[in-house]
């Protein structure tokens, strides 16, 4: 189903509603000011539940890494209203909420597999003994308990994404946001780590957005949205609220 559309279908009862993670209505982002200012997305409205699995395609520049990133809290909106009702309000308030894997190398490399994974729960102020368990229980949950005790360097772009995508999960997110998770992989990389991203949000009940160039990566989710010249193609730019339709 599109999760931006009205629902034609009978209403679930509210206990089997997925939670909305993330509401846009007509939201805009531009970079800079001025001669120099870049709207790199436009208009856009959609919403992210907890059963929402979409990738978000379209070619270069046209806006679906600054959408994660608004969706993540990483960008203000410069017009237009960002919600995040079922994360209890703006993630960088509620840190660990939303998990992101990014494109490229994203492990320290003077940490060994399992740390990686743990390092962010220190910092959020988890014990060490308490870190390193949820770090290997993500590892195993993942089955690459195996690559805990290797350095960075000595994983090869797949493994380490899949080191990233247990980084994520350790944390236990209700939101997964993956931009390009799978640029500088072969297809057989690439389909293992979208196997344990899609793993991961079925199991933690989590919403997935990814955004992705490759067709291949994007027809492994069940939704797609199209973006073109930082307006979204699909869905319509239609979203049912409370008080009617935006
Ligand atoms: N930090 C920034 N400062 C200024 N302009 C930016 C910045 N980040 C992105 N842009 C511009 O915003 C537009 C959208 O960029 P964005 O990275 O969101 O697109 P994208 O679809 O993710 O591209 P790609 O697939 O190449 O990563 C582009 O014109 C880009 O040049």
């Amino acid at each position: 189903m599109n999760a931006a559309l009205p629902s034609t279908e009978p209403e679930a009862s509210p206990q089997n509603e997925p939670d909305v993670l993330v509401c846009c209505s007509k939201v805009a982002h531009t970079y800079g000011t001025g001669v120099t200012a870049v709207e790199a997305v436009t208009d856009i409205s959609c919403l992210v539940t907890t059963s929402t699995r979409v990738a978000i395609t379209g070619p270069s520049g046209s806006g679906k890494s600054t959408l994660l990133h608004l969706m993540a809290g990483l960008e203000i909106a410069t017009a237009g209203v960002m919600e995040w009702p079922g994360l209890g309000g703006r993630p960088l308030a509620r840190p660990g909420r939303i998990g992101i894997v990014f494109q490229g190398p994203s492990l320290l490399p003077a940490l060994d597999a399992m740390e990686n994974v743990a390092f962010p729960l220190l910092l959020a102020g988890t014990s060490d003994l308490d870190a390193r368990e949820l770090a290997l229980a993500a590892l195993q949950r993942l089955r690459i308990a195996d690559l805990a005790a290797k350095l960075p360097q000595e994983l090869s772009g797949g493994q380490s994404q899949r080191v990233a995508v247990a980084r994520v999960i350790a944390a236990n997110p209700s939101l997964i946001l993956a931009d390009e998770p799978t640029g500088q992989l072969d297809h057989h990389a690439a389909s293992l780590v979208m196997d344990l991203l899609l793993q991961a949000a079925d199991e933690l009940g989590a919403g997935l957005v990814v955004s992705t160039h490759d067709p291949v990566v994007a027809a492994r989710l069940p939704e797609i949205w199209r973006m073109r010249d930082g307006r979204m193609l699909a869905p319509a730019t239609t979203i049912p609220t409370p008080g009617g339709l935006l």
